[in-house]
């Protein structure tokens, strides 16, 4: 079955007014691609600003408040996002997990308040350098992934991020291999949680230090279905080179 590749970014904690002709470029050139998605995740405070600046391109949060509204100081609903103008949202990311101290059911909580609101989610998943050495993290992983998902996903709204802890922001990339066998093996999980369709349609995404120069190596590995780029999505010079690489 054939999955559209997404290349998602991922600014973190990167953007102010002055970097929005960045995403307007990444979104002219998205036009010319029309076999890929494409999205871009900014701080809450450009959710706006950046879906004015490229209008029909995807633009999401990086994280969201599992409930509706509430005393809870610093927090974004669901509604909140879909208000400024995201259509999805990054949950469960390992910077949140190990900052925040966010659980699986937590996360999986985000992800179902976010579903709710009719966002689409990409829902992070990652093993530590540790539990690799360990030779752990297959297993690691797969129980993560399966406990972060929500109970109701709605057909196509759900993507998966494998993102290696050790391999974000390092510059030191997953090896083909353990890319292709994590997918397959997160496909399997997948299959086994939630059935073969589910698992089929599903994209899982590869994270941790994707840049123009591997991409190409990495989209088109089995079961990869795109990318969740961060430091190479902040400037359309970076990022474009990936969706390009993504739409071969
Ligand atoms: O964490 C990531 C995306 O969510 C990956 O970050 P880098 O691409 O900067 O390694």
């Amino acid at each position: 079955m054939a999955r559209r590749k997404l290349i998602a970014g991922n600014w973190k904690m990167h953007g102010i007014a002055g970097d929005l002709g960045e995403i307007t470029r990444i979104s002219m050139a998205s036009e010319t691609l029309s076999d890929i998605d494409t999205a871009i995740c900014v701080p809450a405070t450009l959710i706006e600003r950046a879906s004015e600046a490229a209008p029909g391109f995807v633009i999401g949060g990086q994280d969201v408040h599992a409930e509706p509204r509430g005393a809870f100081t610093g927090s974004i609903s669901a509604a909140m996002l879909v208000d400024a103008g995201a259509e999805t949202v990054i949950v469960g990311h390992s910077e949140r997990r190990e900052a925040f101290g966010e659980t699986d059911a937590q996360v999986a909580a985000k992800a179902a308040a976010a579903l709710a609101a009719g966002l689409d989610v990409i829902v992070c998943c990652g093993e530590s350098l540790d539990v690799r050495e360990a030779g752990n993290a297959l297993e690691t992983v797969g129980k993560q992934i399966v406990a972060s998902l929500p109970g109701e996903i709605p057909e196509g709204k759900l993507s998966v991020a494998y993102e290696p802890i050790w391999a974000i922001g390092t510059g030191k990339v997953a090896g083909p291999d353990e890319i292709r066998e994590m997918h397959a093996h997160l496909r399997g999980e997948l299959g086994k949680a939630r059935g073969e369709t589910f698992a089929n349609e599903t994209k899982i995404l590869y994270g941790g230090s994707v840049k123009g120069e591997n991409a190409g190596d990495i989209l088109h590995l089995d079961h990869v279905d795109g990318a969740l780029v961060g430091g190479a999505s902040l400037t359309a010079d970076q990022f474009i080179p990936i969706m390009n690489a993504a739409a071969r």
